[in-house]
């Protein structure tokens, strides 16, 4: 199983990850992105679900109208894993792809 990355080794990470932060008070991860419209942000959602699909990693979102939060922790290892910091980094291309800061 993948290991939870130690507090200093999760906040190292983050600086190399534009708009994430960490979770208050649980060890996640969290993003909100902020498209042009719906069809933008669906746009994402589904770019970003095939990513998550292929690599067996899975998000916690939500989405209204144009916003999608985003929060990803590994279940299995009750924590931010480097399987997070690959997806978000993975998320962050796709919304720069659609012309999200
Ligand atoms: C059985 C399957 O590998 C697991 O349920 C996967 C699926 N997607 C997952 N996604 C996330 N975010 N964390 C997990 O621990 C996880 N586990």
């Amino acid at each position: 199983m993948v290991e939870r990355l130690t507090a200093e080794a999760r906040k190292t990470a983050l600086k190399e990850l534009s708009g994430w932060t960490e979770v208050a008070g649980r060890d996640a991860i969290e993003r909100t992105f902020v498209f042009k419209d719906f069809n933008e942000a669906f746009g994402f959602m589904g770019r970003a679900a095939l990513v998550a699909e292929k690599s067996d990693h899975h998000p916690e979102w939500r989405n209204v109208y144009k916003t999608v939060e985003v929060v990803l922790s590994t279940h299995d290892a009750g924590g931010v894993t480097q399987r997070d910091i690959e997806l978000a980094k993975a998320m962050n291309a796709i919304a720069a792809q659609l012309g999200h800061g």
